[in-house]
């Protein structure tokens, strides 16, 4: 069995918070999903003036940008990143593929309570009073026959293969990256053995947010913290707002790149130098929005712990299993829940 699976069983969510409700036979925002406050406004667009960095792969500065980059934002557009478009392509019509079938079908796939793969509601549904507009498929470990099987009996493996080859692309510059940012932290060549090797914790979500009556009062993902640490995510329309100095700034798609943030593991292993930004989704009302998300973390017995010496650390070392279980518990209260 996959490892972080094991992480996420001993974390059961009720049913409830898990089902979707079938969003083709829902014309009017049901109560259940209408926040109190206006979600959002559309006057309140920062990002004319204020946005994540695009940052070349290519470039020779690359490291460094990046480095500059997780320490503003957590978080920039990434271009000429060489994964081939037809991947990607081919990748995004499955997942049109999926969440196009009738809800009876996709809920053969549903995630059990206590497991996190499968067709459901975003996992973070039990720490928020409404529901979200939204729809999920979870891929762990780089393996989806088991759910895929039960949507599509006889006609699962293009939906495997396309994400397979998708998952390898995001590994590629997923270990890039880590092992980039690792260097610049000064981590040791001992501490950063797991990069490329093959127990690294992944995960790739898949989102849907259907087109919505009322957007300004529904919320496609609630505001979370990843907890990975690196999640790239490819989207190509808006919805995306970062939250930075006590606004939310749209993260408007750049064409053929990617959106890459940092996460909590991130935050504790740089010792707070790097964000893990704190960021949600708001449905639109005329174009429906679906997005692949790629978590890519260590191990889930690596320790994490913070990597600048030469000051006091914020945190507490802590496993990756051990802070999944702490976020399942504490959400958007586990990093102060292991500061020092
Ligand atoms: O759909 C998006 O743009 C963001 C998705 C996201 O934040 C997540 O899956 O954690
Ligand atoms: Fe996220």
């Amino acid at each position: 069995m996959n490892t972080l699976n094991e992480a996420y069983k001993a974390h059961p969510i009720t049913l409830g918070d898990i089902i979707p409700i079938d969003f083709s036979s829902s014309p009017s925002l049901p109560d259940s999903h209408s926040w109190s406050e206006p979600v959002h406004d559309d006057d309140d667009d920062f990002s004319a003036t204020s946005s994540i960095p695009i940052i070349d792969l290519k470039d020779p500065n690359a490291q460094k940008l990046i480095a500059l980059a997780c320490e503003n934002w957590g978080a920039f557009h990434l271009k000429n990143h060489g994964i081939p478009l037809d991947v990607t392509e081919e990748a995004e019509q499955e997942l049109q593929r999926l969440f196009s079938l009738p809800a009876e079908q996709k809920m053969k796939a549903l995630r059990s309570p206590d497991s996190a793969s499968g067709y459901g509601n975003a996992r973070i549904s039990p720490f928020f009073s409404k529901a979200m507009w939204y729809e999920g498929f979870t891929i762990i470990g780089g393996s989806s026959s088991h759910d895929a099987k039960k949507i599509w009996p006889h006609d699962y493996q293009t939906f495997c293969d396309r994400m397979e080859k998708y998952e390898k692309q995001m590994r590629s510059i997923a270990d890039r990256l880590t092992d980039m940012m690792m260097e610049v932290l000064g981590i040791s060549e001992e501490k950063r053995k797991w990069v490329g090797a093959s127990d690294v914790s992944t995960a790739l979500q898949l989102n849907f947010y259907p087109c919505c009556p009322e957007p300004n009062r529904a919320m496609g993902l609630a505001p979370h913290t990843d907890t990975s640490i690196f999640t790239i995510l490819h989207a190509k329309s808006s919805g995306l707002q970062i939250f930075k100095e006590g606004k939310w700034i749209h993260v408007h798609p750049h064409p053929n790149a990617l959106i890459v943030h940092t996460g909590d593991f991130t935050r504790i292993m740089s010792n707070a130098r790097f964000c893990s930004p704190l960021h949600r989704v708001v449905p639109n009302q005329d174009t429906e929005r679906y997005s692949m998300a790629y978590f890519y973390s260590p191990p889930t017995d690596y320790v994490i712990s913070p990597s600048d010496l030469n000051s006091v650390a914020r945190f507490r070392d802590v496993t990756v299993k051990e802070y999944i279980g702490i976020k399942s518990q504490k959400f958007a209260d586990s990093l102060s829940f292991i500061s020092t």
